[in-house]
């Protein structure tokens, strides 16, 4: 068996312990022999136990948990006047109570060791690491950011209220200005961790981002971003109720489903805020949410765009970053955009409703396996005393197909959530629908007809509030000049780098922005989806299906030949009309893996 890449030396873990809580030290994964990615390596347990008696900020090497305390019990990160909830402190001595469900409770979350890696540099064994880290000569690297150099002159620093990966956490208080004697906090992020291009690129786009972004309500505000030639200085509001994580192990890890509710309103909102800004966070957990004041009905803010990215609507992007219990499978597939943001709230979400979470392993491959392919326990306890549209909930969040899951908008217009007390904001899903429906053929608009009559109460309350929300000329139609009025007013400046690319002008009534803006794939996940599909195939055959020859379908869902032998299943011999399971695929589309078939 190979060295564990991540194994740590003494020395090594001394400096950790001191400066960085690194993931590097908590959880080891074996590298493999053959040198696979650690997508597909597995095992560990030995391993782990070893390195978790190397880690002296352990509070226990007993428990079989990776420890909720990457800092050291005596190195608490809560704020001040926060104790550490029972949950945390007991974690390690009583190891069995938490066997009674189904996966142990949630902990501090560690970021996917190659993207750490990747980032912050480090000495990957040969073949471990998936992509090349990108270490470059340290004095190759340019580590000047542009931002105000007099951070001493305007700012008092004072205690550690926080600390991670990248950087560490101060309160501070403004000198003079404006923020004269105003209480901060201030993230400060070490130049000589910046060991790589990439780290220094992503700490450029974290003040970008936090900058472009700052104004949510539910999202800390940025004041100034400074440095040195030591350090990088993020000025932000001071969040004093401390995390998100804390309070969840404060109650023991459950939350009564009016609790989760008003967190998840909160959560919902500011990522339905950002994805409409062409931002992606790609690091939401419970860490990187912080309450405002120590109070019940606190707000809550989110933190650390340190992985954040810039997306246009069409993009995927391809880097594996994130938190390992967060990650959603197509990030691991290397292929995602917002939709990733959305499993990780799913996480949450399952998390705060039983107490548990729901990809576990031992090994980060380990939960990597169990995001990919195991569902998400239901079954034992609370489950079967949670209420069905808030599993029905939790389910359209954790779908592994991420065409089928919910966008955070409709994840507020769901029935668990919907409520009048917070709106429903813009979904810039529908401008991708929009466009796409423009671009199909006559046929397939005509199927997307038939199954928006087919839609349910449920849907329409969505559509209805996207379609108020392009603010309809007087004769009841929108075009995209609505679109981008809409766009426009909800923009900030993040908006321009997403570059969205205008549509052409084209009016539509609620009745067809209905047929252009309903997704099949997310249809095809709601429980009543059969009935739906058999009552819009009634209106189908009552105005669109036709006769259609086997070469004209092939055309329409983009096929060759060798797809001909499926397609006569898919039309009726008795007129040579579509069938139900042809209009099935029509509105889905299709993909054949044919050397001879265009793919979809
Ligand atoms: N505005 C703030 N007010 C109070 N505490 C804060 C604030 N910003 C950050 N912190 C604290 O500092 C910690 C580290 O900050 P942050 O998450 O931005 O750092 P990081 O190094 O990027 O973390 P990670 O390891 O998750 O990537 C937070 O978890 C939080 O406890
Ligand atoms: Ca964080
Ligand atoms: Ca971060």
């Amino acid at each position: 068996m190979g060295q564990c890449y991540g194994k740590v030396s003494q020395t090594q873990v001394n400096e950790t312990a001191t400066s960085h809580a690194t993931t590097t030290v908590t959880e080891v994964v074996p590298a493999d022999p053959g040198g696979q990615t650690p997508l597909q390596s597995s095992n560990g347990a030995v391993n782990y136990v070893q390195s978790v008696k190397n880690t002296p900020a352990r509070s226990s090497s007993q428990s079989p948990w990776p420890s909720p305390y990457p800092y050291g019990v005596t190195a608490s990160p809560l704020p001040r006047g926060v104790s550490p909830s029972p949950a945390r402190a007991s974690r390690g001595s009583t190891p069995r109570r938490f066997f009674r469900r189904p996966f142990p409770p949630p902990s501090p979350a560690k970021h996917i060791k190659a993207s750490l890696l990747k980032r912050l540099g480090g000495k990957p064994k040969e073949g471990t690491i998936p992509e090349d880290p990108g270490t470059e000569p340290e004095q190759a690297l340019d580590k000047s950011f542009g931002y105000g150099k007099n951070f001493g002159a305007k700012y008092e620093l004072g205690k550690e209220i926080g600390r991670g990966h990248f950087g560490h956490t101060c309160s501070a208080r403004g000198k003079k200005g404006d923020l004269k004697d105003q209480p901060l906090a201030v993230k400060i992020i070490s130049k000589a961790k910046m060991t790589t291009a990439i780290s220094i690129e992503d700490v450029r786009r974290e003040v970008k981002i936090l900058k472009a972004l700052s104004g949510h309500k539910h999202l800390v505000k940025f004041y100034d971003a400074c440095e040195d030639a030591n350090n990088v200085y993020i000025v932000m509001e001071l969040c004093e109720g401390g995390e998100l994580l804390d309070r969840i192990l404060a109650r023991g890890g459950r939350y009564t489903e009016e609790d989760a509710k008003a967190i998840l309103v909160q959560i919902l909102s500011v990522v339905s805020f950002c994805h409409l800004q062409g931002v992606v966070h790609r690091d939401l957990k419970p860490e990187n949410f912080l309450f405002t004041s120590g109070g019940e009905n606190a707000d809550m803010k989110l933190i650390d765009f340190g992985l954040s990215d810039f997306i246009r609507p069409d993009e995927r992007l391809n880097d594996i970053v994130g938190s390992a219990y967060y990650v959603a499978p197509e990030v691991l597939h290397r292929s995602y955009s917002m939709e990733a943001d959305i499993w990780s709230i799913g996480v949450i979400t399952y998390i705060l409703l039983c107490g548990s979470r729901p990809f576990w392993a031992r090994t980060e491959s380990g939960i990597f396996r169990s995001v990919l392919r195991s569902d998400p326990n239901f079954d034992d306890m609370p489950w079967p005393s949670v209420s069905p549209e808030a599993k029905d909930f939790v389910k359209r969040l954790l779908n592994k197909d991420y065409r089928k899951r919910m966008t955070s908008v409709q994840a507020l217009a769901h029935p668990w959530l919907r409520d009048d007390s917070h709106p429903i904001p813009l979904d810039i899903l529908i401008y991708r629908l929009l466009k796409s429906y423009l671009h199909a053929s006559p046929f397939k608009r005509a199927a997307l007809k038939a199954l928006s009559k087919a839609l349910t109460e449920d849907e329409l309350v969505y559509l209805r509030a996207q379609f108020r929300l392009l603010e309809p000329n007087r004769d009841g139609s929108v075009s995209l000049e609505n679109f981008k009025m809409a766009l426009a007013q909800n923009a900030t400046e993040a908006m321009g780098e997403s570059r969205m690319g205008l549509l052409a002008y084209r009016k539509m009534y609620f009745e067809e922005f209905c047929a252009a803006a309903v997704s099949t794939h997310q249809l095809e996940a709601v429980e009543g989806w059969e009935q739906i599909a058999s009552a819009a195939f009634e209106h189908f055959e009552q105005e669109g299906n036709r006769v259609i020859s086997i070469e004209e379908l092939a055309r329409e869902l983009n096929v060759g030949p060798s797809a001909y032998s499926f397609l006569k299943d898919w039309i009726r011999i008795s007129d040579g009309k579509l069938n139900l399971l042809g209009y099935k695929k029509i509105l889905h589309g299709v993909t054949f893996r044919s050397s001879n078939t265009r793919h979809h």
